[in-house]
C-alpha cells in the first residue's frame, strides 16, 4: 500500500468517525466495527461510504443490537444486497420510504428507538417559546441549505422531499428516515430542546415509543425564514430555497390553560387566545397546538401541524396515518353533520391549501388579508366572503324574474350555488334575510370543459393536475390525486357496477362517456325517493286524507271505471293521466303554457313572501305573486285500488331506461333516454334530501368545495295560498349529496324537452306538494323526444337579471332561444330574447 492510499485511507476513516460520532456513537466503537466492515467487504470502501457511511452505521447498530443479546451474526449481513441496503441519494429522495424498506426490522426499530430518545428529550424540556422565535427556524434553514449542499438536486429538495412525505400515499406508513436525516437529528439535538422534533420520527407501525406530542411528518425544519429577511410575525418571507417570495403565517392555536403562554409566545391576538380556549374547554388535558401554512407565488402550499401534550403520554404510539384520517372523518361528519360521502380530510387538507392560495394571491376574495394579519386562512376566508349590500338582497328564485318570466310558483334551481370552477359567487340563503356570497378559486373559463377536458367538479384537484405531468407528479414533485375517478360508492367500481341506481330503481341507469372515457360522475348518493335532512316541517297526518280526497271503495284500476273517483277531483273531475300511463294532452298544453306565457295566468299573493322576508327580513318588500301551478293527484295509500292503478304513474317510478352521459357541449354530465319517448311521458321526480332554507344557507357556508354544479331546487308551490310561512316551512330540495338521476337534468332556455309538473300522493297540502310524504316533482317530456336525444328542462334562469347578485352559469344549451344572450352567439336568441323570455 502507498503512502496516498493510506492518506486517503485515513481520511476515509476520519470520515467514518465522523459521521458515526454525529450519531453518538463513541469512536472505539466505530473503529471496531469498522475494521469488521473492512474485512467482511474485502476493504470495498465504495460501499461502506456510500450514503454517507449508512452501510456502517447499519452494520453497528445491528451488532451493538446482537452483542446486547449475545449473538455474534452479523457477519452473514449480505453486503451484496445494495438494493436493499444502499440505496444511492437520489433513489432515496425519489422514494424515501424505498429507502427504509429493505432495512430489517431491528434496525428500523433501533433507528426509532434512536431517534425517539432524542424526541423524547427534547420533549422533556418543552419550550413554547421556541416556537415562533428566530432559533427554531435558524436552524431550520441550516438544515435546509445543509441538505442543498450535499445534494446535486434543485434549491426545492428539500420541499420535495418533505412534501412527498406528507402526501405520498406509500409514504405515509413508512418510516421516511435518512442516514442523512438521522445524523442531522443528533447533530441539531440542542435545538431540540424545544417541542420541535426531528422530521421523520412518525411513522410505521411497530414502533417503541418514541415521543411525548404527536405531529406530522412535517416541514416544520424545511420551510425557513430567511436570516436576512426581515422578520414579521404572521408573514414570513422565505429565501429563495423555496422558490420565489415565499410566505410562512404561523399560527399557535390554543394557549391552553395558561393566560402566560399566550403572552410568552408573543401572541395579542385577542381571536387568537380565545379559540384556543374555546378548544380546550373540555380537555382535561393540557396541550397546545399549531399550524404553520408556507406559500409561494409559484402555487405551492404546506402546511404543518404541531399538537403537543404538556403531560408525558407513556402509551404513545404512533397512529396509522389512515386509520388517523379515518378517525378525524368521522369526527367531522358527526360534530359537523357532514353529508357529503366525498368527504375526505386530505381533500380538506387540500382544499386549505387552495384557499390559502386564493387568500394569498387576491383571487376572489379581496386583499390577502391573511397576509398581513395572521388570521388563519379558514377565517379569513369567512371574513372576506362578499357580503352584500343592503340592498343587494337576495333573490331566492328571481322573483322578480318569476314574475316577469312566468316562473314563479315553480320549483326551480336557484341561480347556480356554485363555487365552481366557473369562478362563480355561491349563493347563499341567510336565515334572517341577509345573503351571504362567497367566492371560490379562480379557474374560471379555463374550467369551463369542452371535448375532453375534464371539469373541475369531476376534478377537484384540478389545479394539481393542471400542473401535472403523465406520470402523476407535478413540477413540484407533488402527488397528484386523480379525483376524476372518484365513484358514486367512494370506490373504483363504477364501471363494474354499470347502474348509477345501484338497483334501486326498476330499470337500471347506466352511464356513457364518449367524450372522456376516464371520466366518471361526481359521487353522491343515489335515493330514489325525498330524505328529510334535519328541521325541514313535513309531518302529514294520515287523519287529513279525508274521503273527498281518496277512493276507499275502488277497486283495481280508477282509470277503467266509467265514472272518475274522488281522485281525479284536483285536475277537474278528470284523471291527469291517458290509460297509457301519460299526462292527458289537455293537461300538458295548460302546464306549459303556465311556463311560457304566464302572463295570461293568475297569480296568488303571499301575506308575506317568504321570497321578500329573505332579501330583507326587517322590511319586506310585497309580495311579487306566485302563479298557481296545476297539479296532479295521484291515488294514494287510503284508496282502495291496486298499485298497477293508471292514476299510480310517477309512485311506481322511473319506467324508462334512462342513461347519464357525458355532453359535448361541455355542460358536464346529461341524461338521455335508450328509447324514443312519446309526449307526456314520465321520465324522473326530482328527488334530494329536503332542507330548509336556514339549513340550506348552513351548508353552504360549510361547503366551500369546488363543486361544479349545483343541484338544489327551490320549492315554493302555492306559497301565496298559505297565511304565513315560518322559516323552518320554506324549503328545498338539494341533490347534492343525496339524489337520484334528475340531478343530471341540464338545462335549456328554449324547447327544453322536459316538463316539471306537481304531484300530490298522500298529502293534499299544495305547498308541501314537493315533499309532503311522496309528493313529488316530476319531469314529463313536453313533445316526443327521440332515443338518445338529451334531456332537458327549463330552469328559469333569467340570464337578463344583472341585478342579481349571483351570477349564473354560462349557458351552452345551444337553443335557438337562448338567454343567455352575453354569450350566445345564436343571431336569433338576440332577436327573439323578449319573445321567448320566461
Ligand atoms: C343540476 S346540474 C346538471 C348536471 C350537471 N351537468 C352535472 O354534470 O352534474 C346543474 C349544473 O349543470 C351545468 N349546466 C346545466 N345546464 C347547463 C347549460 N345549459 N349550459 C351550461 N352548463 C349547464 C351548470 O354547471 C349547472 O350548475
Amino acid at each position: 500500500m502507498d503512502i496516498r492510499t493510506t492518506m486517503v485511507q485515513d481520511q476515509k476513516v476520519i470520515d467514518a468517525l465522523q459521521a458515526m460520532r454525529e450519531m453518538d456513537i463513541p469512536d472505539e466503537t466505530t473503529h471496531r466495527n469498522l475494521q469488521k466492515l473492512l474485512k467482511l467487504s474485502k476493504n470495498n470502501w465504495a460501499l461502506i461510504e456510500q450514503d454517507n457511511f449508512s452501510r456502517l452505521a447499519d452494520y453497528i447498530f445491528e451488532s451493538e443490537e446482537h452483542k446486547e443479546q449475545g449473538a455474534e451474526k452479523v457477519e452473514e449481513v449480505d453486503l451484496r444486497a445494495p438494493l436493499k441496503e444502499l440505496h444511492p441519494r437520489h433513489d432515496w429522495e425519489a422514494s424515501p420510504s424505498a429507502a427504509f424498506s429493505g432495512l430489517p426490522p431491528l434496525k428500523e426499530q433501533k433507528l426509532q428507538k434512536h431517534l425517539g430518545d432524542i424526541s423524547s428529550d427534547a420533549t422533556s424540556k418543552p419550550s413554547p417559546r421556541s416556537y415562533i422565535n428566530g432559533e427554531r427556524t435558524e436552524h431550520s434553514q441550516n438544515h435546509c441549505k445543509e441538505k442543498q449542499n450535499q445534494s446535486v438536486s434543485s434549491p426545492r429538495t428539500c420541499y420535495h422531499q418533505d412534501f412527498e412525505e406528507l402526501y405520498h400515499p406509500s409514504c405515509r406508513q413508512t418510516v421516511s428516515v435518512s442516514r442523512e436525516k438521522k445524523s442531522e437529528a443528533k447533530r441539531s439535538s440542542d435545538m431540540y430542546l424545544t417541542n420541535e422534533k426531528p422530521t421523520g420520527v412518525l411513522n410505521s407501525m411497530n414502533v417503541q415509543p418514541i415521543v411525548a406530542s404527536a405531529q406530522f411528518e412535517v416541514p416544520l425544519s424545511v420551510i425557513h425564514p430567511s436570516d436576512s429577511a426581515p422578520v414579521r410575525t404572521e408573514g414570513l418571507p422565505i429565501p429563495n430555497d423555496f422558490m420565489g417570495t415565499q410566505t410562512l403565517l404561523e399560527y399557535r392555536m390554543p394557549c391552553n390553560n395558561s393566560e402566560e403562554k399566550c403572552e410568552d409566545d408573543g401572541i395579542s391576538d385577542q381571536q387568537t387566545c380565545s379559540t384556543a380556549s374555546l378548544e380546550h374547554t373540555n380537555n382535561p388535558e393540557s396541550h397546545s397546538s399549531s399550524f404553520e401554512i408556507a406559500s409561494s407565488e409559484i402555487g405551492q402550499v404546506k402546511i404543518s401541524l404541531q399538537f403537543n401534550y404538556a403531560h408525558e403520554r407513556p402509551d404513545f404510539r404512533v397512529p396509522n396515518l389512515d386509520a388517523l384520517f379515518k378517525m378525524v372523518e368521522d369526527k367531522c361528519i358527526k360534530s359537523y353533520k357532514i353529508v357529503n360521502p366525498d368527504f375526505s380530510i386530505k381533500k380538506l387538507m387540500q382544499d386549505f391549501c387552495q384557499s390559502y392560495l386564493d387568500a394569498a394571491t387576491e383571487r376572489k376574495i379581496g386583499k390577502g388579508k391573511a397576509l398581513v394579519n395572521g388570521t388563519p386562512p379558514l377565517d379569513v376566508l369567512k371574513k372576506s366572503s362578499v357580503l352584500p349590500k343592503a340592498n343587494h338582497v337576495f333573490k331566492l328564485t328571481i322573483l322578480e324574474s318569476s314574475v316577469k318570466s312566468s316562473l314563479n310558483s315553480r320549483a326551480q334551481i336557484p341561480r347556480p350555488i356554485s363555487t365552481d370552477g366557473l369562478g362563480l359567487p355561491t349563493q347563499i340563503i341567510q336565515p334572517k334575510g341577509k345573503l351571504l356570497l362567497t367566492t371560490k378559486g379562480e379557474k374560471d373559463e379555463e374550467d369551463i370543459f369542452s371535448g375532453s377536458k375534464p371539469s373541475s367538479s369531476e376534478s377537484s384537484m384540478v389545479l394539481d393536475q393542471s400542473e401535472g405531468t403523465l406520470d402523476g407528479t407535478n413540477p413540484l414533485g407533488l402527488v397528484v390525486h386523480n379525483q376524476s375517478k372518484c365513484t358514486l360508492d367512494g370506490s373504483n367500481s363504477f364501471h363494474k357496477v354499470a347502474d348509477i341506481s345501484k338497483g334501486q330503481e326498476r330499470y337500471k341507469i347506466t352511464v356513457a362517456n364518449e367524450v372522456c372515457t376516464e371520466l366518471l360522475p361526481p359521487s353522491f348518493h343515489y335515493i330514489p325517493r325525498n330524505l328529510v335532512y334535519q328541521n325541514a316541517y313535513i309531518q302529514f297526518p294520515l287523519a287529513r286524507i279525508g274521503d273527498e280526497n281518496c277512493c276507499s271503495s275502488c277497486d283495481g284500476d280508477c282509470l277503467s271505471s266509467p265514472v272518475p273517483c274522488a281522485c281525479a277531483g284536483e285536475t277537474g273531475g278528470e284523471f291527469g293521466y291517458t290509460v297509457e300511463g301519460l299526462v292527458k294532452k289537455e293537461f300538458l298544453d295548460e302546464c306549459m303554457s303556465l311556463c311560457r306565457d304566464p302572463k295570461k295566468h293568475s297569480f296568488v299573493y303571499c301575506k308575506e313572501c317568504p321570497l321578500e322576508r329573505s332579501n330583507d327580513a326587517d322590511l319586506p318588500d310585497k309580495c311579487k305573486g306566485h302563479l298557481v301551478r296545476k297539479f296532479i293527484k295521484e291515488c294514494w295509500s287510503k284508496c282502495g285500488c291496486h298499485i298497477q292503478c293508471g292514476n299510480r304513474v310517477v309512485q311506481r317510478g322511473i319506467s324508462r331506461e334512462l342513461q347519464v352521459f357525458f355532453t359535448r357541449e361541455g355542460k358536464g354530465w346529461g341524461i338521455r333516454a335508450l328509447h324514443k319517448l312519446p309526449r307526456g311521458a314520465f321520465v324522473c321526480e326530482y328527488v334530494g334530501e329536503v332542507l330548509t332554507n336556514t339549513e340550506l344557507y348552513e351548508r353552504n357556508v360549510r361547503n366551500t368545495g369546488n363543486e361544479r354544479h349545483t343541484y338544489p331546487v327551490l320549492l315554493d308551490a302555492d306559497w301565496g295560498s298559505e297565511a304565513v310561512l315560518k322559516d323552518d316551512e320554506l324549503l328545498c330540495l338539494d341533490a347534492t349529496y343525496y339524489g337520484n338521476v334528475a340531478r343530471f337534468v341540464n338545462h335549456r332556455c328554449f324547447d327544453a324537452n322536459l316538463i316539471d309538473i306537481p304531484i300530490e300522493i298522500e298529502s293534499p297540502d299544495h305547498h308541501y306538494y314537493h315533499v309532503r310524504m311522496c309528493n313529488s316533482i316530476a319531469f314529463f317530456t313536453s313533445r316526443e323526444v327521440a332515443a338518445m336525444e338529451e334531456l332537458t328542462w327549463d330552469y328559469g334562469i333569467d340570464f337578463l337579471d344583472h341585478n342579481h347578485p349571483i351570477k349564473a352559469f354560462q349557458c351552452l344549451c345551444g337553443s335557438k332561444g337562448c338567454r343567455d344572450i352575453q354569450h350566445s352567439t345564436n343571431s336569433a336568441s338576440r332577436s327573439n330574447r323578449h319573445v321567448l323570455s320566461r
